[in-house]
């Protein structure tokens, strides 16, 4: 039987990482844009730096929404989650089968996706940037878990093993609710606290006050999730923080970047969506710190870009 095509939404730092090591693996992949379209089809040269001063290059066909009209096989969205709108109508767009795995940090980020019928979300344990065009810097720090969504049963096992590739490996996790909500609070204070006092990752580590700030933000966020029946572990997700801090000390989080280059940032989906579901359950204050450093960073992002 001939194996599904892969499509990569977003050719970003992931995206580019990604349909490289996968060709790599004799795959049948091709690059989607998402920022852009109506443009013929290209092949471009891409090249990885892993670790180890390990290099991988590949001839990748890269394309546009409106080139495509069928697609059966797996497609893996890349692109930052506030494209997920526009995407899913594009996708709706198209004949064929596929399932959908959705890549990007943050919560709620599938629901665009409802009425598909095979969706997926997966947690990156990865860390991927582009270093100059058509080059990424990319390590893997474990296998990312992939799980169903909407509290569907059912494994994400055959598709495990057609993306799965040795140096961005992926695996089946039943329960991947909690461990996207344990990145969203991780995130909720990097993506945040980083951006605003300027700082790198390493700061939670090197800096007893900021540590305190991501603990008041770590604590509102879990008592949050016991209010929609999700039970997370505070001293796990604080244990994680100051070693993620640690390890990557010296590197910019995405949203400073982000804030850097004068590009929107995902924190609609992270603090944002945070105090919007405290709002929904009518508890605004229970994360007040949360939303507090979300709004500044909305702002301070606005204040950049005009
Ligand atoms: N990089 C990392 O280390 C990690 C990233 N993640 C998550 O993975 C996801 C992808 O991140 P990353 O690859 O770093 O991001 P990049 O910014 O490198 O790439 C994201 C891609 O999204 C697409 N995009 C941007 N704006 C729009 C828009 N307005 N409409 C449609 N598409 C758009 C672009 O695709 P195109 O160029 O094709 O137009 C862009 O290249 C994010 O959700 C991020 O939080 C999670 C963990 C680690
Ligand atoms: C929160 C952190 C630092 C964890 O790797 C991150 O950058 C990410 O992967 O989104």
């Amino acid at each position: 039987m001939q194996k599904p095509d892969i499509y990569i939404i977003g050719s970003g730092a992931i995206g580019k990482a990604l349909a490289v090591f996968l060709k790599q693996a004799q795959e049948s992949v091709k690059l989607v844009r998402g920022s852009v379209d109506y443009q013929p089809e290209k092949e471009d040269v891409i090249t990885v730096k892993g670790k180890e001063d390990k290099v991988f290059k590949e001839e990748i066909i890269t394309t546009t929404f409106s080139q495509l009209n069928t697609i059966n096989g797996i497609v893996l969205v890349a692109t930052k989650a506030f494209a997920n709108q526009e995407i899913a109508e594009k996708l709706r767009g198209l004949k064929g089968q596929f399932s959908i795995v959705l890549l990007q940090n943050g919560l709620n980020v599938e629901e665009p996706f409802y009425g598909f019928d095979d969706v997926y979300r997966c947690v990156l344990f990865a860390t991927s940037q582009v270093v100059e065009e058509n080059t990424v810097s990319f390590k893997m720090v474990t296998e990312s878990p992939v799980g169903r969504v909407n509290n569907e049963t059912g494994t994400a096992g055959g598709l495990i093993e057609q993306i799965s590739t040795p140096h961005f490996g992926f695996r089946d996790e039943p329960n991947i609710l909690k461990y996207v909500w344990d990145k969203v609070i991780l995130n909720c204070a990097f993506n945040s606290i980083c951006p605003l006092l300027e700082e790198d990752n390493g700061i939670f580590y090197r800096n007893k006050e900021a540590a305190t700030l991501a603990r008041q933000v770590i604590s509102e966020c879990v008592v949050l999730a016991r209010e929609y029946e999700v039970e997370l572990d505070q001293e796990e997700i604080e244990e994680k923080l100051l070693l993620i801090s640690e390890r990557s000390n010296g590197q910019l989080i995405s949203t400073y970047e982000d804030i850097r280059k004068k590009r929107k940032t995902e924190i609609e989906s992270l603090n944002l969506e945070i105090a919007r579901m405290a709002d929904e359950i009518g508890k605004p204050e229970m994360v007040n710190k949360t939303r507090l450093l979300g709004e500044m960073i909305r702002l301070k992002s606005e204040i950049k870009c005009n």
